[in-house]
């Protein structure tokens, strides 16, 4: 199980994070968030930390010269399309990407992500109007597709008392997590961030549905 620590605004964040055991780090290059960062905090964070955390860049519908701008300054590792994009847009930047859904009811999260064959992994997160992400909502974990041999990551209102639960029914590749390990918008809780990351792993291995485990499939 493969974590990813969302909306990291500071060294110290991102250390915390590293430290604790987290894959990869976000990036949020978004202004209207809490949790944005400016080109030139997201470079120090870079240097900061390991080579080998994966360092993810969070945009939604930005305009390609702002993702051009980023990409000039911060060496990011993958980036996070996170509102509207098309394929074509996520593929102009010759980097890999992860492509966001929002489960909005109506959505067939199959459809959606054939419209992505080459998205590295298929990120889904809660859908509320009007807000692209970061709401900390979470969605029917049994809408997650199975055996769809695409790289799934989980996010959406994930914290460390839910976490478990969330890899149990939905049995994602990663799970992903920003406000449910905060202490404050755009801060991180060095405990929760912890107790998170233990608690994804220690789930890792149970290997079916819930509700498969509970009918004795
Ligand atoms: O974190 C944000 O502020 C944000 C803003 C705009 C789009 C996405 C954002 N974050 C991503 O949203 C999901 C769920 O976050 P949460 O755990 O429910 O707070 C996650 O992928 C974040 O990376």
């Amino acid at each position: 199980m493969r974590v990813k620590i969302c909306g990291i605004t500071s060294v110290e964040d991102a250390r915390l994070a590293v430290e604790a055991g987290a894959d990869a780090l976000g990036l949020v290059f978004y202004p209207p968030s809490p949790r944005n960062v400016s080109p030139q905090q997201a470079a120090e964070i870079a240097r900061a930390v390991s080579p080998f955390a994966v360092l993810t860049g969070l945009f939604v519908d930005a305009h390609p010269a702002q993702v051009e701008a980023v990409l000039d300054q911060v060496p990011l590792n993958l980036l996070q399309f996170h509102g509207n994009e098309n394929a074509p847009y996520c593929r102009q930047f010759h980097r890999p990407y992860i492509k966001a859904l929002r489960m909005k009811p109506e959505l067939d999260p199959l459809e959606a992500m054939a419209a992505f064959p080459d998205a590295r992994g298929i990120l889904l997160d809660a859908y509320r109007k009007g807000v692209p992400g970061g709401t900390g909502d979470t969605f029917d974990w049994q809408r997650v597709p199975q055996g769809s041999g695409r790289q799934i990551v989980l996010a959406g209102g994930l914290n460390p008392q839910n976490v478990a639960a969330a890899i149990a029914e939905a049995q994602p590749d990663a799970v992903d997590v920003s406000g449910g390990v905060e202490a404050a918008p755009g801060r991180k809780d060095a405990a929760k961030v912890h107790e998170f990351i233990r608690a994804a792993r220690a789930a890792e291995s149970s290997g079916a549905r819930s509700t498969e485990l509970t009918q004795g499939v």
